[in-house]
């Protein structure tokens, strides 16, 4: 794992070099979180918690310390202070793949206030970045409902890091594989793929081609059938060498097409196979497909059995930026946590104070969700089944709810430095259970009904409090 410890926006450490000499001991409570849903989604997938875990406990080395030392920007004490400084914040998180929403805490980070403020920059820029591509590859994995989904985007992303840790993120939100082997490697995901044009091409004719990967691949002939002309000359020649394979004792997996009208090209491609004897023969298609290709390919009832998807879900090119935030919720006076706020011109942006717990709310002894709510941590919400609630979205107009028959499950869980890395599959699993336990009407692609996030009396009489006291 490289060394992760700089890779931190420098006003970090111009702050934590003032926090080391005004407030060394003052341990503080950092909340992140989201205003906005990619896609006009309502809900966005978490991911990247492994990420953080494996680049913490962060510390520098003396490389770094002279790094540091040739800015002429900070003392010899601060640099002291980075050189021996024991890793000592606790991270609370909501887990990898469940679904969560604006407002509400992913993370928070307890800890001594210069470390804490240290940590800002790494934890949004993987959290924001695995959360985004979790949830893009969640829109499109619905879209194509049972038919898996192949994820090809490793050479349209945005740099290395983006090809690896989003194959990870799009195995969570709903992708069965990847065409990254290094991915596959890392984190022991299932790797598939098909061919390139550059092989029919570089044999003299497409039988030709066909027929060589038929003989290296006899029992992974997914044929590429779109280089010189689907219907007369791809289809044709793939279900001659799939005949040839049959005799040989082989089932052919089927085609690829990589262009054209999908819809058409698809259903007279699905006609000749079967006519051939071929019905199990599988159609893949590629070629910048998101989910609203995929919903409308599907209405339009082209025969598709596989997707392969890659640049519109490694970039999530029509909504490319998670804006997840990091805001400090308290700081120690006295030896206890003093709940802080941030109050902007807009009242969106006002943030919700104190050190506080998330809790998903079901309908009495079911597992259907149909809120969530957001507390202070001491409030015993898990033993309560009715409460008043305050919409935690400032600009909603129905401000205050009565909820009763709940069951409350609090979602933020103490993050285990050590614990062992989950394979992303198993975290797609759980992805999907929790995402069943939502309202079908807020998990539409378009227009999804929204999914309330509330606040407790307490904590929204706290947060008025301190609007109204500065
Ligand atoms: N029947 C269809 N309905 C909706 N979208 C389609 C349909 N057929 C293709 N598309 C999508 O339309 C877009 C453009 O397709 P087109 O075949 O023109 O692509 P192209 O990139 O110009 O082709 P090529 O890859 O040959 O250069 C692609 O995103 C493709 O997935
Ligand atoms: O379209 P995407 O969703 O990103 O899927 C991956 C694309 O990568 C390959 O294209 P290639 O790099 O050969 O370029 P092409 O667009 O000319 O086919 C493949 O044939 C797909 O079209
Ligand atoms: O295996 C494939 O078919 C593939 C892989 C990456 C990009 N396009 C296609």
């Amino acid at each position: 794992m490289r060394n992760l410890s700089l890779l931190t926006d420098l006003y970090e450490f111009s702050m934590a070099n003032g926090f080391q000499k005004d407030m060394l001991e003052t341990r503080a409570t950092f909340d992140i979180f989201f205003r906005k849903v990619p896609d006009q989604g309502s809900f966005v997938i978490t991911a990247g918690l492994q990420q953080i875990i494996d680049a913490l406990p962060f510390s520098f080395t003396p490389e770094d310390i002279d790094y540091f030392r040739s800015l002429h920007l900070w003392g010899d004490d601060f640099l002291d202070f980075l050189a021996n400084f024991k890793f000592d914040c606790h991270l609370r998180a909501i887990p990898e793949g469940t679904p969560v929403f604006p407002r509400e805490s992913l993370m928070t980070v307890e800890g001594p206030i210069a470390q804490a403020q240290l940590l800002e920059t790494l934890l949004l820029t993987i959290l924001n970045h695995e959360s985004l591509i979790a949830t893009k590859a969640r829109r499109i994995t619905f879209a194509a409902g049972d038919r898996p989904i192949m994820e090809f985007g490793a050479r349209r992303a945005q740099g290395p890091d983006s090809a690896i840790y989003g194959a990870r993120a799009a195995v969570i939100g709903g992708a069965a594989s990847t065409s990254n082997v290094l991915a596959g490697k890392l984190f022991n995901v299932p790797v598939a793929g098909t061919m390139a044009h550059s092989w029919i091409e570089a044999y003299p004719d497409e039988l030709t081609a066909f027929r060589q990967w038929a003989k290296y691949y006899p029992d992974n002939s997914a044929l590429l059938v779109d280089t010189y002309d689907v219907l007369s000359s791809g289809v044709p020649n793939a279900i001659t060498v799939f005949k040839e394979l049959r005799a040989k004792g082989h089932e052919p997996v089927g085609i690829r097409i990589d262009s054209g009208d999908i819809a058409s090209l698809s259903r007279q491609a699905r006609k000749l196979l079967d006519d051939a004897g071929f019905p199990k023969a599988k159609i893949t298609i590629s070629n910048a497909l998101d989910e609203n290709i995929i919903e409308s390919l599907l209405h339009q009832g082209a025969p598709i059995d596989n997707f392969g998807v890659g640049e519109k879900l490694i970039t999530s090119s029509s909504s490319p930026v998670l804006s997840g935030v990091y805001k400090l919720a308290a700081i120690e006076e006295d030896g206890k946590l003093i709940p802080k706020i941030k109050i902007s011109d807009s009242r969106e942006k006002v943030t919700i104070p104190g050190q506080k717990q998330v809790y998903r709310l079901y309908r009495h002894n079911t597992n259907d969700a149909f809120a969530d709510l957001i507390a202070l941590i001491d409030e015993p919400v898990a033993d309560q089944h009715e409460l008043n609630a305050y919409d935690s979205n400032p600009l909603s107009v129905n401000k205050v709810q009565k909820l009763n028959d709940f069951d409350a499950v609090p979602l933020l869980q103490p993050v285990d430095l050590n614990q062992h890395a989950s394979n992303p599959l198993d975290i797609q699993t759980f992805s999907k259970q929790a995402i069943a336990e939502l309202p079908d009407e807020t998990k539409r692609l378009t227009n999804p009904d929204t999914y309330h996030v509330y606040m407790t009396t307490k904590l929204a009489e706290l947060q008025d409090e301190l609007v109204n006291g500065n």
